[in-house]
């Protein structure tokens, strides 16, 4: 088996428990509410800045001119990209696309920003790559999820985001997602099972930020909560 298919099969879990968070069945019995999709909309816009950050990294860790150009062109269409699925999303809740970006970065976004950006400063691109990429697979796999229940209608709210995880640019054999695992399989190749252990532990961490991600639009959780808890400090928890 090679060692990505060893970072899927070892993703299966967190698969399973994001498609069951309460987001991903809100989706399919189209109950999403406006508050949820709102702050996903906002807190993804500054998640979507901190990919562009990785791929900046991405280009900079690269030891070829081929690797460069893949990375610089995927940050290019990106780039090109980002505003299209929020503007459109951002159509479903009401507001105006101009007040959208730049919101504060509320805790969950932090925490998921910072690890994915974690690996910049002495990390190889390996490092950079694999929990970058955990992302995107897990939208791509989410996608597949969502349209195979048949239940999401054009009229569904987050329809136009069911369709852009499955755009073969990104999802299809030879989309952008399977050419940054064999990436990883190469620069694998040089590692040692130590460094593996911790590549998986970081690609398997990004796939459990992604169900807190869900779980932080349900609730809409921002900082005032985290101070609301703590300040309350009666055992009741976060969560
Ligand atoms: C939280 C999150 N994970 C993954 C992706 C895919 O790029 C995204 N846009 N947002």
């Amino acid at each position: 088996m090679s060692f990505s298919q060893s970072l899927i099969q070892d993703a299966q879990p967190y698969l399973e428990a994001n498609k069951q968070n309460a987001f991903i069945q809100d989706v399919i019995n189209d109950q999403l509410t406006v508050d949820a999709l709102n702050y996903y909309i906002q807190q993804d816009l500054r998640y979507a800045d901190a990919e562009t950050i990785v791929q900046t990294q991405l280009i900079a860790k690269s030891k070829t001119i081929s690797d460069q150009r893949l990375f610089a062109d995927q940050l290019s269409a990106h780039l090109r990209t980002v505003n299209d699925l929020f503007e459109s999303l951002t159509k479903n809740v009401g507001r105006d696309w101009s007040t959208q970006r730049y919101q504060p970065i509320q805790p969950m976004t932090f925490l998921y920003r910072e690890h994915i950006l974690s690996q910049a400063r002495d990390g190889s691109l390996i490092d950079v790559l694999a929990p970058f990429e955990a992302g995107i697979w897990m939208y791509i796999e989410l996608g597949k999820y969502l349209k195979a229940t048949n239940r999401i209608k054009p009229d569904n709210k987050f329809y136009t985001w069911v369709q852009d995880v499955q755009d073969p640019a990104l999802a299809g054999p030879t989309g952008i997602s399977n050419h940054f695992m064999k990436v990883i399989d190469r620069e694998a190749k040089y590692l040692d099972d130590q460094r593996l252990t911790l590549v998986k532990e970081n690609f398997l961490r990004s796939c459990l930020l992604e169900w807190y991600f869900w779980e932080a639009a349900n609730k809409q959780l921002t900082w005032v909560d985290f101070e609301r808890s703590a300040f309350k400090n009666d055992g009741s928890g976060l969560l």
